[in-house]
């Protein structure tokens, strides 16, 4: 775990000093848009771009959804960075950089941006042609892999329809900052208080969806929108490690009728289980982050069950 500073990999652990003990993710810098505008420098072309995921992260989970479901499989390429991420980041093992046989992602930071500073995340989506990172923001991933590509597939599915563009960006931003990010808060947090702030708005924007959930059967509509597949990246992962290694304990996610039923509807729909890999997963959370677990014990639970039968068909008012 650690940073780029002055172009050099730097071991450090999250410096929570200047924030009272909170944990303050850092803004994403690759934000260039693939579009098929006039003079846009990223076209929507088959077989030019890349995308470096961890199979742990719910951020990167995001966009192989969206790979999956707007099929782009054979449009833009994949490859899986190791599930420990130790002293020097992100590592890609044997088969995590098939373009450049790099050992860490920070190199591939570099490659992109030689006065690059700060940490090296993943989602990382790469543009084979230039050489560079086009963009490493799951939201803008996730909304250019929804339909930048559509003339190529031929895939038009929209979860990011205009008319309900404000409501899910309403959602998007209540579930961002208090479930999505909210259990980064409570996981990184250094002092008591940065911990409960963070537990205590979690829980209540849970309970908040757990009521909404009663009423209607997706966040927005009728329909699944980028809403729920933003969400649902970070509920997959509740009981298995947020309940315990990030201290979110108030209930376990299965507690929750309403939420865990919508969790096990999103798990069944064609090609999402595909994208699931918890046992990756745990390892990386509870084997990378010797600051909250330094035994480095992987939890052999929780066991789950997200193929059970859920009840999100029935009708609701
Ligand atoms: N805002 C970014 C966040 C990406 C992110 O923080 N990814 C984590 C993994 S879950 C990461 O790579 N962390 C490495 C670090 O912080 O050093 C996005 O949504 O794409």
């Amino acid at each position: 775990m650690g940073l780029i500073v002055n172009g050099k990999w730097v071991d450090q652990w999250y410096d929570t000093d200047k924030s009272e003990g909170k944990f303050v993710r850092q803004d994403s810098r690759f934000r260039a848009q693939i579009s098929t505008a006039q003079g846009s420098q990223f076209k929507p072309e088959a077989g030019r771009y890349h995308l470096y995921v961890s199979l742990a992260c719910p951020w990167a989970h995001r966009t192989l959804i969206f790979r999956k479901l707007k099929q782009l499989e054979d449009v833009i390429s994949v490859s899986v960075v190791e599930a420990q991420m130790m002293e020097n980041g992100w590592e890609f093992g044997e088969s995590g950089d098939p373009l450049y046989h790099l050992d860490h992602a920070y190199q591939l930071y570099l490659k992109a941006d030689p006065s690059y500073q700060g940490r090296v995340t993943v989602p990382i989506l790469w543009d084979k042609k230039t050489q560079t990172i086009v963009n490493n923001e799951s939201v803008e991933i996730i909304r250019m892999f929804n339909s930048a590509f559509n003339e190529l597939t031929g895939n038009v599915d929209d979860y990011f329809p205009v008319a309900q563009r404000e409501e899910i960006e309403a959602v998007n931003t209540r579930i961002y900052d208090t479930i999505n990010n909210g259990v980064y808060k409570a996981g990184f947090a250094t002092t008591q208080e940065a911990y409960n702030d963070a537990y205590h708005t979690l829980f209540d924007s849970l309970d908040w969806l757990e009521n909404r959930l009663s009423k209607q059967r997706y966040l927005v509509g009728e329909n699944i929108t980028e809403a729920d597949w933003r969400l649902f990246t970070t509920l997959i992962r509740f009981d298995a490690v947020y309940h315990g290694h990030f201290k979110c304990n108030r209930n376990k996610l299965s507690e929750f009728h309403h939420i865990s039923n919508y969790v096990n509807e999103l798990y069944q729909v064609p090609g999402v289980k595909e994208t699931v890999d918890l046992e990756y997963t745990k390892i990386h959370y509870y084997a990378s982050h010797l600051t909250i677990n330094p035994t480095r014990i992987v939890p052999l639970g929780a066991t789950q069950n997200f193929d059970a039968p859920h009840d999100r068909d029935r009708q609701y008012f």
